[in-house]
């Protein structure tokens, strides 16, 4: 008997769960570890995922934690719970393993180098990713798909998902990765494999700087802060800010032009934020707004208006903020930044 491709995946909330749906239709062993209700759930129902109309009903094998060594793993939490989530399922991580994390924001792995992973403090806070993982065995990830959960744990995906990956230092096993993207393309999961994944992380992460802060402060939608003009200036100077880091880094990144364009064709589409926020959920801060503060203030780069909106999310006020307080602080962004 030959031994079957296994992978793993981690959290089954909307991506994982999506994704979970998606590789069970190849040939893979898939596994889904969830906690909770969560995990009884899918236990007893398996997955399901809305396709744009078509279903997809899975039964993928369920764990609180993986204990078996896996060939490819998907991290699909949020950002804050990468290091734990890891940790808790390092049995399954050999050397041998790929190690794909799924997540928004500036990834850990940003600045690794050949043997050395350089994981900035605020997104590696223990040390934990550098710790248990090897640069050459994680891809860099950028996920587009759109997936919301219901009260069932029934996901519905709006868009076909492609996936960008990519080697994050040298020393990256060609075929094994080429084997792992078969499994993706018999799943339905359109991937490429780049080797400008840091400038497809950072083109993302230039949207999700610009609206996700802005969105769960306002309650605002992504063609609302294409059009209105007073929020529309906030999110170019917070495009501005993060196209300035970026070139410092090596990336031109697009225009202003190009992202007023994206939002007004993204519709009336709250961003991740903004639904975790309307959750009550904790937010993707650190990944997506101050790890990239930090770095630009260690060059002596600052960036004002985030560190505006970091301090206007510091308080712990129900968010989106109600329309008057709304009002004031769209007023506020407006003043010149004292020098
Ligand atoms: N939703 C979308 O359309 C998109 C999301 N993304 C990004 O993908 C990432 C995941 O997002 P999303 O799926 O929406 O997030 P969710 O909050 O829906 O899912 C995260 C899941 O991870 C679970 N989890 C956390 N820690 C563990 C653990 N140690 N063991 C098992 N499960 C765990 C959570 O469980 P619990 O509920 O118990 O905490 C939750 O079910 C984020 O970085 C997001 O920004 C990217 C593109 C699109
Ligand atoms: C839709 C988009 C690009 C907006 O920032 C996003 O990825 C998000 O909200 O997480």
């Amino acid at each position: 008997m030959t031994t079957p491709y296994k992978i793993g995946v981690i959290g089954a909330g909307n991506i994982g769960t999506a994704m979970a749906a998606l590789l069970s239709q190849s040939s893979a062993e898939v596994w889904l570890t969830a906690r909770g209700a969560r995990l009884s759930q899918i236990s007893a129902q398996g997955v399901v995922l809305d396709e744009r109309g078509s279903e997809i009903h899975a039964t993928p094998k369920t764990a609180p934690q993986l204990r078996e060594p896996m060939d490819a793993l998907f991290v699909c939490v949020k950002s804050q719970s990468l290091a734990q989530a890891i940790a808790l399922n390092k049995a399954a991580i050999t050397p041998e393993t790929l190690v794909v994390p799924m997540v928004n924001g500036l990834p850990f792995w940003f600045h690794a180098q050949a043997d050395q992973m350089n994981a900035m403090p605020l997104l590696d806070p223990d040390g934990a990713l550098s710790g248990l993982l090897r640069p050459a065995q994680v891809l860099g990830a950028v996920l587009l798909m759109t997936v919301q959960m219901d009260a069932q744990g029934r996901a519905t995906s709006s868009n076909t998902p492609t996936l960008s990956l990519g080697c994050v230092s040298s020393g990256a096993d060609d075929a094994k990765i080429e084997k792992l993207v078969s499994y993706l393309d018999a799943s339905g999961v359109r991937t490429d494999v780049t080797p400008a994944i840091r400038e497809k992380v950072l083109v993302k992460l230039l949207a999700n700087f610009t609206t996700n802060p802005l969105s769960a402060l306002t309650g605002a939608m992504l063609d609302e802060i294409g059009t209105d003009p007073a929020l529309r200036d906030i999110a170019l100077a917070l495009a501005d800010e993060f196209r300035t880091w970026a070139l410092g880094e090596g990336f031109e990144l697009p225009t202003n032009a190009w992202l007023v364009d994206l939002l007004q064709d993204a519709g009336a589409f709250p961003t991740s934020m903004l639904q975790d926020a309307l959750a009550g959920k904790p937010l993707e801060l650190d990944a997506i707004c101050r790890a990239p503060h930090a770095l630009a203030a260690a060059k002596s780069q600052a960036m004002p208006m985030m560190a505006r909106l970091l301090e206007a999310l510091k308080t712990d006020q129900t968010l989106p903020l109600p329309k008057p307080q709304v009002e004031a602080l769209i007023q506020s962004l407006h003043r010149p930044i004292p020098a």
